[in-house]
């Protein structure tokens, strides 16, 4: 198979779909890797690397997408990338369809086959092609958020360990999945006063069971979010329901009744953001106000540290972006109901139901699309 990996365009994104290890692997495996002349610069690979591993150089995306049979990427393909998608083509890449209607209507109309990374599952009930990606993020998270509260960025203007006398910053979580436990053990890690808040109780025992000394967990009812938020100066939105788009669980109105100069990191905003007030932003620009509460809401936070992101998602998506080329997408997907769970497009088919209930697009069961 030619498998085609172009330079990501996404504004600030600087990591790239295979790393020369990846294409490296997929050389072994007896395919041809078509890599876009310095696609990999901004995660710290020159073109060299890549000739080193047996994959060829192409100039331009268009040549990429023309001649791979699998376009291997990082983020949702950006409009004009869209353009050059064609029937029968396989492209593997995080999607997030759900809260993204024109991404989805040109994907149905490319007919191409579209496996979403997000949605790829594992027999734990995990997303393991989300999850390193969600490790970052979740670690980026407090970071981010501690930049956020500083008063020249329109915070609070506190410190997220305090000092000997002045206690520490107070931080909520709300969802304890991957991106919530890394964001509250670095938050915790800072010396940040830390709570999680989950609907799920076995996932609050978890919590508890390890991290019980270092952040305390809560039920995520809407009385007690509301009831934390007031106190809170930092607030990172880390829900998800695998596919949906996110529930709002901070309102506009309730925002008159967070501290002023309080941080929303909603980290959550590739599924469309947890708080009714988030709105997607760029790491050019990654904070905006609304009623003096400052929202970040970059939806690549982990294209920012792309060295360490690019080499975490590459191990993640290797064996998988292996059986695709190995066995073509169809038996790859029926010898592995997981990789089936990520196709979310093929041939004008929807055939995701979380994301055709989100946009009101009928979908075509999986199963019947992998014979279609
Ligand atoms: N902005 C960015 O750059 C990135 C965003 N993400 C996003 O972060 C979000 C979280 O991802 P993961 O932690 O990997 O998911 P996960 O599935 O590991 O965790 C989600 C948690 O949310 C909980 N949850 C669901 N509904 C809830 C509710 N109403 N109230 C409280 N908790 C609720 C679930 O029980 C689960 O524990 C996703 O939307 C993901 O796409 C992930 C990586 C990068
Ligand atoms: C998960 C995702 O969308 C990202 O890493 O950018
Ligand atoms: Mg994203």
């Amino acid at each position: 198979m030619k498998i085609g990996c172009p330079t990501e365009i996404k504004p600030q994104e600087f990591r790239v779909g295979l790393t020369p290890n990846a294409a490296q692997e997929a050389v072994n495996h007896g395919h041809t890797v078509l890599i876009q002349s310095g696609a990999g610069i901004g995660a710290g690979f020159e073109d060299a690397d890549y000739i080193a591993a047996g994959a060829e150089i192409i100039a331009t995306a268009e040549d990429v997408f023309a001649k791979a049979d699998m376009i291997v990427k990082v983020k949702e393909p950006q409009a004009g990338e869209r353009k050059m998608l064609r029937e029968g083509q396989l492209l593997f890449t995080y999607l997030h369809l759900a809260p993204d209607p024109a991404q989805t209507k040109d994907l149905l109309a490319s007919g191409c086959t579209a496996i979403a990374y997000e949605t790829v599952t594992d027999r734990n009930g995990g997303l393991p092609l989300l999850a390193p990606m969600s490790e970052v993020a979740g670690r980026l998270a407090p970071q981010v958020g501690a930049w956020t509260l500083q008063k020249a960025n329109g915070g609070r203007g506190v410190l997220m360990g305090g000092v000997p006398g002045v206690g520490p910053a107070r931080v909520m979580v709300i969802g304890g999945g991957v991106v919530g436990t890394h964001a509250a053990r670095i938050a915790a890690g800072m010396g940040a006063d830390v709570t999680v808040l989950d609907r799920s109780l076995p996932r609050l025992r978890y919590l508890d069971d390890v991290f019980g000394g270092t952040f305390k967990t809560s039920y995520a009812s809407a009385g007690n979010t509301i009831e934390l938020a007031r106190m809170a100066d930092m607030i990172i939105g880390a829900v998800l329901i695998p596919g949906a788009e996110a529930p709002k669980l901070i309102t506009r109105a309730q925002l008159s009744e967070l501290k002023p100069g309080a941080a929303l990191v909603d980290v959550a905003i590739d599924q469309g953001g947890c708080f009714e007030t988030s709105k997607a932003t760029t790491h050019q620009d990654p904070i905006y106000d609304v009623d003096g509460i400052m929202h970040y809401c970059v939806a690549n936070m982990p294209g920012a540290v792309a060295r360490t992101s690019t080499i975490a998602l590459g191990n993640a998506t290797m064996p998988f972006m292996l059986a695709l080329a190995d066995k073509g997408w169809k038996q790859a997907c029926l010898d592995d109901p997981h990789l089936m769970d990520g196709l979310n497009v093929h041939a004008g088919h929807l055939t995701y139901y979380a994301v055709g209930k989100a946009l009101g697009i009928d979908v075509m069961s999986p199963s019947i699309a992998v014979k279609h």
